[in-house]
């Protein structure tokens, strides 16, 4: 979430609205290798999935926090283009997701279509990984500040990958080298935005549930309406929690990506986006997020070492390469083969057998 200038001009998040109290982390602690907050972050990733990252405290983290409140004045800039301009952009789905996607474009969980417009900014036209694609003209001008954001937001995530190293057992690197910045990958940045609505419905589902696919994702919010769906709960209206945006904190959760390769030690938990609750529904909604995917080269395989869970017999290892794997996901999904569901969180289970 951006430094407070966003969260002063919009109406409160409403007192008696329930919400769901995540875990929160610091990000200081954790870049000072704190042991316990190390656990507190482990604990929070089998659990739920899901964190608040506290960025108030660290140098790192505040400037963090500027260059999302510039994504924000970005997302504004470009949302206030004609629509003529901005569909120039289109996305092209499923082979490119890179672009604009128009509101009404994907299903909800209730059968209905989405309200969510959003702009995805491919990681590797920012970092030079490839030769770029042709921008609207409000990113074009403002490169420099993206590609700030992704540098910053890529090391926040490498400090929660280099401390899940440590509580997983794994050699040092191990998961940093799966997802670094200078190589091809399906990482992008999302500028999001849903209108605001003169007569509230509450319960439209603006983004249907699902799980992130990559290793995991950062995400400011400022305007209430996201919704995780805690493990274990049936997928209906009333199981479903908000999460309440904090001025100085980033959203944290990890993907399906990840859940795979630690062989389902750590959970990627089921969210959505609801119309935000009493006045801030009548206000835009933006959000802003940096959704991590493992580099192109990597493989599904489980990860091998530590407490990570070695196949027993009857199990096989997934070997397909990660755009493979994306790709048969994202198929399973649209052809409704796929529930969306929170995945992993598993026990630990002592004594195994290798196969
Ligand atoms: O807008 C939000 O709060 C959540 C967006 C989200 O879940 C996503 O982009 O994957
Ligand atoms: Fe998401």
């Amino acid at each position: 979430m951006p430094t407070p200038k966003y969260f002063q001009e919009c109406p409160p998040f409403p007192a008696d609205t329930p919400v769901h109290d995540l875990p929160t982390v610091s990000f200081l602690a954790l870049k000072a290798g704190d042991t316990k907050e190390s656990e507190r972050l482990y604990e929070a990733c089998r659990a739920w999935g899901f964190f608040l990252l506290d960025l108030r405290e660290s140098e790192d983290g505040k400037t963090l926090l500027q260059d999302a409140e510039k994504m924000y004045d970005l997302t504004r800039e470009t949302y206030s283009l004609d629509q003529s301009i901005l569909d120039e952009y289109a996305y092209n789905p499923p082979y490119d997701l890179t672009g604009y996607k128009q509101k009404g474009k994907l299903k909800t969980d209730d059968g209905k279509m989405d309200c969510m417009e959003l702009y995805s900014i491919n990681q590797d036209d920012m970092m030079g990984n490839r030769p770029t694609r042709k921008y609207i003209d409000t990113i074009e001008h403002n490169r420099s500040d993206v590609v700030q954001f992704i540098q910053h937001s890529h090391a926040a995530i490498s400090v929660i990958m280099s401390r899940l190293d440590e509580q997983l057992g794994l050699p040092p690197g191990t998961l940093n080298a799966l997802s670094p910045l200078d190589q091809v990958s399906e990482t992008s940045v999302r500028l999001l935005l849903t209108e605001s609505q003169s007569t509230p419905q509450y319960d439209t589902i603006t983004l249907g549930g699902h799980t992130d696919i990559g290793t995991a994702t950062l995400l400011f919010h400022v305007i209430g309406g996201l919704q995780i769906l805690p493990a274990g709960k049936e997928n209906k209206m009333e199981n479903w929690s908000y999460v309440k945006p904090e001025p100085g904190f980033a959203l944290v959760n990890l993907g399906d990506t990840i859940v795979e390769w630690t062989g389902g030690l750590l959970r990627s938990s089921l969210h959505r986006v609801i119309t935000a609750p009493g006045e801030q529904a009548t206000v835009p909604r933006q959000s802003l997020a940096y959704l991590v995917r493992p580099r192109n080269s990597a493989t599904m395989n489980r990860l091998k070492g530590g407490v990570i869970p070695l196949l027993v017999e009857g199990e096989e290892d997934e070997t397909r390469s990660v755009t493979e794997w994306a790709a048969w996901r994202s198929k399973q999904v649209i052809a409704g083969e796929l529930k969306a569901q929170t995945r992993g969180g598993y026990p630990i289970v002592p004594a195994q057998t290798a196969v």
